[in-house]
């Protein structure tokens, strides 16, 4: 890690040890400008700011990252534990304050601030306290960033992305929610235990809500290429469609189950984050479930201005479309029912 803007290179005396240090070379050419060095900031240094902040590191994803967060003596306390790891990591520039002018000139801002649920509480039911701190969080952020990307994690999710992108003026392609990139995830490593195979094999999508209403594709799944329902149906194997909507159910039941047995959710949505991070800043243009400004896809309502998740293409630009993923009238269905849930919470903001 390089300095942290809480150190200095000037030894005893105001002697600067670096150049000191380094004899050095004559001649040489400016850095391009074009390499322009790339930085995220992590907005909420709580379980899952930290999980995402230390996934991004591991991942050797960009040259600065900033946190930010309303405490400061934890703050500083994650800051230096991190930047205590210099020696394991790849050199990241690691700053922390608890104003945003730290967060100046990012590429990604991730936002993970804000209350979390208790055992047994929706995702909904965070929302009031939510949006009251994103009117304290967004527009800093965009003052000191207007070309960023917006990365919203903090829950309820999808709604959360869309009080982001009214609050922040920014064009929907740069607003994204991490909605079921997670769930999908639980949905994979389900399926794929289910049939013993490795995760990454099982192609599978949970879209909607990130939440109670989320929905299935059970009809577009497959392993290793291979289309698994139309594939059980040539064999004339017979699965039970109540075995599906169990799996289904243990993934809406998963962040239930674990924040119950832990208290709150944080390592896979560390991974999760730090995925879209890569695919975006790393312009990867590969397809997420991730919640973005959804009317009109799928026979959505038009003039819903919801966000929920969709299959999307991540890259540079942010969400560089969505991809028309074959759905069953019963999935697209209840994917119409998961957006009209979230019209019907946001209606009542008054945004
Ligand atoms: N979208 C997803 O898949 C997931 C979302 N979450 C959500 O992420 C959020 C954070 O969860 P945790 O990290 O477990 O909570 P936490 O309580 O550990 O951390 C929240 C942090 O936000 C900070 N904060 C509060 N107000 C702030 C402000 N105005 N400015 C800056 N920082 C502020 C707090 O000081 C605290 O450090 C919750 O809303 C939770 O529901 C959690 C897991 C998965
Ligand atoms: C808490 C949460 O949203 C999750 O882990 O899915």
């Amino acid at each position: 890690m390089q300095k942290s803007a809480s150190t200095s290179s000037l030894g005893p005396g105001g002697l600067d040890l670096s150049q000191a240090f380094f004899k050095p070379i004559q001649n040489t050419a400016p850095p391009s400008s074009t390499n322009r060095n790339s930085k995220i900031s992590v907005i909420g240094a709580g379980n899952v700011g930290m999980a995402i902040a230390q996934t991004i590191l591991t991942q050797d994803l960009v040259d600065e990252l900033a946190l930010v967060d309303a405490k400061p003596d934890k703050l500083r306390g994650e800051m230096l534990d991190l930047q205590h790891a210099a020696a394991f990591l790849p050199r990241t520039k690691i700053l922390a304050s608890v104003d945003y002018s730290a967060t100046v000139g990012s590429d990604l801002c991730i936002v993970t601030a804000g209350a979390r649920q208790v055992a047994g509480e929706s995702r909904l039911n965070l929302l009031q306290r939510n949006v009251a701190l994103f009117r304290d969080i967004i527009p800093p952020l965009v003052k000191y960033s207007p070309d960023c990307i917006l990365l919203i994690v903090s829950n309820p999710v999808d709604v959360l992305t869309y009080v982001a992108w009214k609050l922040s003026g920014l064009p929907s392609n740069r607003v994204v929610g991490s909605g079921t990139n997670l769930d999908s995830s639980r949905f994979r490593f389900l399926i794929a235990d289910h049939l013993d195979v490795n995760a990454q094999d099982v192609q599978a999508y949970i879209v909607g809500e990130h939440g109670d209403s989320s929905v299935a594709l059970w009809s577009s799944i497959s392993v290793g290429g291979v289309p698994v329902l139309s594939f059980l149906k040539k064999q004339q194997i017979a699965y039970e469609k109540e075995t599906l909507e169990k799996i289904h159910k243990a993934v809406v039941d998963s962040a239930y189950e674990v924040i119950s047995l832990k208290g709150y959710t944080s390592w896979a949505i560390g991974y999760s984050a730090a995925n879209l991070a890569r695919s975006i800043l790393r312009d990867q243009r590969k397809i997420h479930p991730v919640s973005v400004l959804a009317k009109g896809f799928y026979g959505i309502n038009s003039n819903y201005d919801v966000f929920l998740s969709l299959p999307a293409l991540l890259g540079r630009g942010g969400v560089l479309g969505v991809t028309d993923v074959h759905l069953t009238d019963e999935e697209a269905s209840r994917l119409r029912e998961s957006a009209k849930t979230i019209a019907e919470v946001q209606s009542q903001l008054g945004l």
